[in-house]
């Protein structure tokens, strides 16, 4: 089974090849979880695209190389560590931020976590370790980000990862769905009511993309199985989920806000005629 790109469903040009080279010029684009999988892509297209990119989450290991591939691109880099379900740390990330790159002009929350299990098992630490990431955390940088969005007054963009299992709901992901059905309606709220600053505010819904993250949540390897509900007939790869992330940074979007938007291969499209 082809994973990179099928005749039909091919691999997702770099976006070096789709985007003009000075798209995001002028922005300071910070995005959580920037260290690994879609983070990391996302973030290495934004300075190939001209953007200075910070990248913050727990584990600096996981930063540093990603700093110096943002830096290869000739535009500044900042990697600073955070744990995104505490406010005090998050408003420390953002300072960070600000001091090395100057006004965040774009945030990307897309730090998240996710493991399977039956709801049954879940135990309350377990619950709020998930739900703590994906909506406290994507509150607080939102908070701490937007706040100063306003101040500066030059409106921004906000963009937070949700996920299809959030739609219909998700059999084993009680957390994660309910967090990331969360994301989606805040991100509904600010687009609403700070859209007299000019703060636009998104939400990519990746469907299943291969990641070590995802085949950590799962267990090991994704099931094979889970092709069958998916249209495309591969899983996604980080840099499918690119260009929705570009677009919605750049002015092409200067009238997009509270938007969803998927890139699941027809994940969520029925597959039975009834
Ligand atoms: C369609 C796909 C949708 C979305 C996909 C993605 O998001 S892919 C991206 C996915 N990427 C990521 O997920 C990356 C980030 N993920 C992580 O850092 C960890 O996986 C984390 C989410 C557990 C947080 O770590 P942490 O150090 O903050 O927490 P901790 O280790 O201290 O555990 C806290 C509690 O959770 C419990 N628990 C844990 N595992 C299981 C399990 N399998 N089973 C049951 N329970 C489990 C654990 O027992 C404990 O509860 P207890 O015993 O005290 O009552
Ligand atoms: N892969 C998939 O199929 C899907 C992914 N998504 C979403 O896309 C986003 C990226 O996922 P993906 O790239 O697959 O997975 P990864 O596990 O690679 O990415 C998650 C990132 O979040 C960071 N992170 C986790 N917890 C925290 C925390 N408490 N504070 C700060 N940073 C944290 C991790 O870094 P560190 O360990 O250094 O803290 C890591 O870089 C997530 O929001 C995920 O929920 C949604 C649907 C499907």
């Amino acid at each position: 089974m082809a994973r990179e790109g099928t005749e039909h469903w091919p691999a997702t040009p770099p976006a070096t090849a789709l985007f003009a080279d000075d798209l995001l010029d002028g922005e300071v684009a910070l995005i959580t979880g920037g260290g690994t999988g879609i983070g990391e892509e996302i973030a290495v297209a934004y300075a190939e695209l001209g953007a200075d990119v910070a990248i913050a989450s727990r584990n600096m290991d996981h930063l540093e190389p990603v700093a110096e591939r943002i830096e290869a691109t000739g535009q500044s880099a900042c990697a600073t560590t955070v744990d995104v379900r505490e406010m005090d740390r998050v408003e420390e990330m953002v300072e960070t931020v600000t001091d090395e790159l100057g006004d965040i002009t774009v945030l990307v929350n897309n730090a998240g976590a996710n493991f399977v299990t039956p709801t049954e098992s879940l135990s309350a630490n377990g619950w709020r370790s998930v739900v703590g990431t994906i909506l406290d955390g994507t509150a607080y940088c939102s908070m701490a980000v937007g706040e100063r969005m306003i101040e500066h007054g030059e409106g921004g963009s906000i963009i937070s990862m949700g996920a299809t299992n959030s739609v219909n709901g998700a059999p084993y992901h009680a957390h994660s769905g309910a967090g990331k059905a969360g994301v989606h309606n805040l991100m509904q709220t600010l687009g609403a009511e700070w859209a007299k600053f000019g703060i636009r505010a998104n939400t990519i819904a990746p469907g299943i993309i291969e990641t070590e993250g995802i085949a950590g949540a799962v267990g090991g390897e994704l099931p094979e199985m889970l092709l069958e509900e998916i249209h495309a007939d591969r899983f996604g790869q980080p840099a499918d989920c690119v260009p929705l992330a570009v677009f919605l940074a750049s002015p092409a979007a200067n009238y997009v806000t509270g938007a969803y938007y998927s890139a699941d291969g027809g994940h969520l499209l029925p597959n039975v005629p009834f």
